[in-house]
């Protein structure tokens, strides 16, 4: 009789898994960028992953995304294995947001297109009688993110935290089933990021939306409705858990290495070096 596999083995992740690694590292020349990495984000979470400059955050993110595999360990991101999975179609189910991304758009690019041209991966190509469905669906999107009136602007006149915002509609389009924001909130003003971190809190809100995972480094933008957080440094986990158990000042100084204070406002969160 053949054997049950059971849900311990790093060849299979259990179905309610968007994303499963199992002591995971990264390696670059004699540099661990990772190491020892174990986590798990299901259906229904939205995680923030923060640290300090150079904890491996956006490595992290990006082996969440399939663009990057393990030196060592397992990682399965919606149920797949990286190593044994078209990763090109893994990719077309997953919503991406990064600077780099945003600085591939072409500036003369209209932004109504910048969203609607994230589709094409997905349909393969271009058929006329999606167009009309295409552009309903990118127009709405850029209702949510609050930027509708910049449909037919192009991509280069925006400014930071309207490109930003462009940029999570483009990843919306294809109703991905596990959304990445690496940074969303970088380079914005105090209006931009406060603007941008109330329409991720909708967004974390949403019973529909996917599985989300923000990158950042700092308190202040974790939207209200995100659920869980994942404390990196120095490419290994300081902690990982539900944001109210994990976030702690100890928690933080430990991530950032130095004395801080954490402070909650309401649904928010401050941090300062304790004096
Ligand atoms: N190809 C590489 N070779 C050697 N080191 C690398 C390579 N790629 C990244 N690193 C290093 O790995 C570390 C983690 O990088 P990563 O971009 O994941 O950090 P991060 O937490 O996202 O940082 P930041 O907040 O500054 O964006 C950094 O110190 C970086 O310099």
């Amino acid at each position: 009789m053949a054997a049950v596999t059971p849900h311990t083995d790093v060849s299979t992740a259990p179905d309610d898994l968007v994303v499963h690694m199992t002591d995971v590292g990264v390696r670059r020349g004699s540099t661990e960028l990772l190491k020892g990495v174990n986590w798990n984000v299901e259906l229904d979470e939205r995680w923030v992953i923060l640290g300090s400059n150079g904890a491996g955050k956006t490595t992290l993110l990006r082996m969440a995304g399939a663009e990057l595999h393990p030196t060592t360990g397992a990682v399965h991101v919606l149920g797949e294995r990286l190593g044994k999975v078209d990763v090109f179609e893994l990719r077309t189910r997953i919503g991406f947001c990064s600077a780099a991304l945003a600085g591939r758009v072409p500036a003369e690019e209209k932004v109504l297109d910048v969203v609607v041209s994230a589709g094409y991966a997905v349909l393969g190509r271009w058929r006329e009688e999606y167009d009309q469905l295409d552009t309903g669906r990118a127009g709405e999107l850029l209702k949510a993110m609050g930027i509708a009136h910049l449909a037919d602007r192009t991509f280069g006149t925006l400014s930071e935290g309207e490109r930003k915002r462009a940029m999570i509609a483009r990843a919306l389009m294809t109703d991905p089933e596990l959304l990445l924001l690496d940074e969303p909130a970088a380079g914005l003003d105090l209006g931009g990021r406060e603007d941008l971190v109330a329409r991720l809190s909708e967004l974390a809100m949403d019973p529909d939306a996917p599985a989300t995972v923000l990158v950042t480094h700092h308190v202040e933008e974790i939207p209200p409705g995100f659920t869980h957080l994942l404390l990196l440094s120095a490419g290994g986990v300081v902690a990982q858990g539900l944001i109210e158990d994990v976030l702690t000042s100890e928690n933080l100084s430990a991530a950032f290495g130095q004395e801080l204070e954490l402070e909650r406002s309401g649904d928010r969160y401050f941090a300062r070096r304790r004096s």
